[in-house]
């Protein structure tokens, strides 16, 4: 009797298996590691927050650095602050990400790139009806255009690199509100989920050229832009955000290192980033077959499990509208 549980056992285990063997054959891009020592990564918003983190763990990790942001003050306490922690000195560049042709020369003067991460953002969260469309406008241009500008005039000094320096990756800085639609974030949503459909048909056409793509999702994340945001965050979009736990920027930025050297397509940064990712796996590309694996189990119960988030979130949003009325 025990022997027939025992070979019912085995045969359960056996199962995924085939499964497994077809995704690890699938899979596409091949897996293919980037590494950071002693190669030139340059940040866009690497004078503040999230991107300032990631200027000092790549100089830590031996890169040589650039940092590009629009106030030169900043970028000279950036640097500072980086020499000091690290000893190493980040090469800084003063340009609007709006403006391709100060980005241009910018990247002309940096040299050829490695690892490119374009992590500049502006968000200002408001209910459209009450947002001005210049305000509009500017994350869409700041967070889309300017990223389209930067990767854009990068490029041909990336490729032409290329010949003699091992993979090379672009980064784009998107957010869990890339994921999925949150109220107040109708343009930011829409710029962060624009960067979505720009970094798949990208990996596609850069993938000859041993260039590699990574779309990273952080959380809320404690940096001087979040603590400016939430000086006019509408409530519900404080609420709904809280879904995901917040996070540190050094957090954020040791989780993007580590999607980049992995060259991971989607980087999630906490739990409930994970679980995100999986629920909207969609088209995009995978290089790891257990990930396709677990997308490919979870997919019925996750997207369960979003349907409930959903139903929480207008249970909020409908009592909220309740106690305003009365
Ligand atoms: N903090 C958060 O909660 C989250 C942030 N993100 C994303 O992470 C990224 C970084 O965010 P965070 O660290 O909080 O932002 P910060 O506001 O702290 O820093 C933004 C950086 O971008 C630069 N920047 C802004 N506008 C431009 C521009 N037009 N041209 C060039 N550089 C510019 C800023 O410098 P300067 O002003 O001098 O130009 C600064 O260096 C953004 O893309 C954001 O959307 C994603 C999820 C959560
Ligand atoms: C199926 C399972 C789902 C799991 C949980 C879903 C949680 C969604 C939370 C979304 C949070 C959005 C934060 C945006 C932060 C940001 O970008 C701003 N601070 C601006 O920088």
């Amino acid at each position: 009797m025990a022997d027939q549980y025992l070979y019912y056992l085995f045969l359960l285990l056996l199962l995924p298996l085939p499964l497994l063997l077809f995704l690890y054959v699938v899979v596409r891009p091949r897996p293919v590691k980037i590494s950071i020592k002693d190669r030139h990564v340059f940040i866009t918003g690497g004078s503040s927050g999230i991107g300032l983190s990631l200027a000092h763990q790549a100089a830590s990790e031996g890169a040589s650095v650039s940092i590009l942001a629009r106030s030169r003050n900043k970028l000279e306490e950036a640097r500072e602050a980086v020499r000091l922690a690290t000893g190493k000195e980040v090469e800084i560049f003063a340009a609007d990400v709006r403006d391709y042709e100060a980005v241009k020369k910018a990247v002309e003067e940096a040299g050829p790139i490695d690892v490119l991460i374009v992590n500049q953002g502006v968000f200002v969260p408001q209910e459209l009806e009450k947002q001005d469309v210049d305000e509009v406008r500017f994350m869409l241009d700041v967070n889309l255009m300017g990223s389209f500008n930067m990767i854009k005039a990068a490029l041909p000094s990336m490729k032409e690199a290329r010949k003699d320096r091992g993979p090379a990756s672009i980064a784009l800085m998107s957010s869990q509100a890339g994921q999925v639609g949150i109220y107040g974030y109708s343009a930011y949503s829409a710029s962060k989920f624009g960067l979505r459909g720009l970094a798949e048909a990208l990996q596609q056409e850069v993938i000859v050229d041993n260039i590699h793509v990574s779309l990273i999702f952080p959380p809320d994340t404690e940096t001087p832009g979040l603590e400016e945001e939430n000086r006019r965050k509408p409530p519900l979009t404080s609420t709904i955000a809280s879904s995901s736990g917040a996070m540190k920027a050094d957090e954020v930025a040791k989780k993007a290192l580590n999607g980049i050297k992995s060259a991971s397509f989607i980087v999630s940064c906490n739990f409930e980033g994970f679980l995100l990712s999986i629920a909207t796996a969609g088209l995009s590309p995978q290089r790891s077959f257990l990930m396709a694996y677990i997308e490919v189990v979870a997919a019925g119960v996750l997207r369960i499990a979003a349907l409930c988030f959903q139903w929480n979130w207008y249970g909020i949003i409908e009592k909220w509208q309740v106690a305003c009325t009365e």
